[in-house]
């Protein structure tokens, strides 16, 4: 077995930067209110608000994303970018806007300085944790969905749950984003502002698509399983999640999807016939590379990323039946929870990135957002065991713990 370590998914066009403090100076400069991406790619730390993306049904929305790229070109920023979230639901308001004020940096990952001991966490102890819904509930409606999955209803859904932290005094955003990133310096994290008065933050394994130079790459992601506590544990759990019937056939449904979706805009798609593995400080993921070249220039990164969501690593097939069954299912509104958080320039160049492993912080609260594929041979027990583990990568974040 072969356990890849990440490698880059996209590569900025300048070599690898060894500054020190490079793209930390990023991440430590990041202050509520400004929108943080850091890729595999790239560090980006947007701040103040030159244009906003508006909510208009009406028009398409990469148009209106085109519309204020132009107009920000026209009004002399010669490299306009627009960076934020889009929410699980496609009629729901964006949270996206060109900074006034763009800086970029290299990845964290080549920075020396990102291997430094994280900072302590924001609150340790403190807080009040309250289950929406129970761990047994949510586990009754997983086994409540697999009934009609075997009945054949349909192929797969992602039922999640959420974890409502509420501390004694406001959480500091500064310091979860800097251990968010930290910790999984070969993600994806994130911070943006994602609702009037809310902040979206977290850090995600899974690439939804970037664009680059007439170049597409996606990663999805799907079949996890948690870390071992110790080396041989997690070698076994690795090596059992490639080899497990059920994980494989939930990837295998996401995998078919993603191909199906893209493959009207490429002239070349080429998809691994096996997937690999990746992980996190918290879980191992089944994982499989798709890159393709684009047929026509004019397709952005945000038309592959549309055409893409949902996949069924978040929603499910078939797409229409899945999406009645999580809102039937769900006691709470999923918000920019998988949905997608990232950056398109002028060109159509991006990277648009699942929105997972995240909490969107409002006052003193924090909700946490995690789910769990259920196939037809899940059981509520192991996806309600999936999602505490996947709750992990943020209450590590804030000293928190289930
Ligand atoms: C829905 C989540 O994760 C998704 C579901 C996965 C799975 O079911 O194995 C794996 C990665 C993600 O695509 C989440 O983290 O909340």
């Amino acid at each position: 077995m072969t356990v890849p370590v990440r490698e880059p998914l996209t590569r900025a066009p300048e070599p690898p930067a060894v500054t020190p403090g490079g793209a930390t100076a990023l991440l430590d400069a990041y202050r509520p209110g400004d929108r943080f991406l850091a890729t595999p790619g790239r560090t980006l730390l947007g701040s103040g608000t030159a244009a906003e993306i508006p909510h208009e049904p009406a028009v398409p929305l990469g148009e209106r994303v085109r519309r204020a790229l132009d107009a920000r070109r026209t009004a002399g920023d010669p490299a306009p970018v627009v960076l934020g979230c889009l929410p699980f639901l496609p009629d729901a308001p964006p949270a996206l806007a060109v900074p006034a004020r763009l800086r970029r940096g290299p990845a964290l990952r080549h920075d020396p300085l990102t291997a430094l001991a994280p900072p302590a966490p924001a609150a340790p102890g403190g807080w009040k944790l309250r289950e929406v819904p129970s761990a047994d509930a949510y586990a009754r409606a997983v086994d409540a969905a697999v009934e009609r999955l075997r009945a054949g209803e349909f192929a797969k859904v992602v039922l999640a749950r959420t974890l409502e932290l509420t501390g004694r005094t406001a959480p500091g955003l500064p310091l979860m984003l800097g251990r968010l990133a930290r910790r999984d310096p070969g993600g994806y994290a994130f911070a943006v502002p994602s609702a009037p008065g809310r902040t979206l933050l977290g850090a995600s394994p899974e690439l939804l698509v970037a664009r680059q130079d007439g170049r597409l790459v996606a990663n999805p992601l799907a079949g996890s399983a948690p870390r071992g506590t110790d080396l041989a544990e997690d070698v076994r759990a690795a090596a059992a999640l490639l080899d497990s019937a059920k994980d494989l056939h939930e990837h295998a449904v996401v995998v078919d999807a993603v191909r199906a979706a893209l493959a009207p805009y490429c002239a070349r798609i080429e998809v691994p016939p096996r997937p690999t593995l990746v992980r996190t400080a918290t879980m191992w993921h089944l994982s499989t590379t798709v890159t393709g070249d684009l047929a026509s220039p004019a397709t952005t990164a945000l038309d592959l990323a549309q055409a893409l969501h949902p996949t069924p690593a978040v929603c499910g097939t078939p797409t229409a039946t899945a999406r009645r069954v999580i809102a039937a299912s769900e006691p709470f509104d999923r918000g920019a929870y998988t949905g997608m958080v990232g950056w398109q320039d002028a060109d159509g160049d991006g990277e648009w990135v699942v929105t997972l492993r995240c909490a969107e912080a409002e006052g003193d609260t924090l909700r946490l957002f995690a789910g769990a594929g259920v196939v037809a041979a899940s059981t509520g027990e192991a996806e309600a065991a999936e999602t505490a583990a996947k709750f992990r990568t943020f209450l590590d974040a804030v000293g928190a713990a289930l």
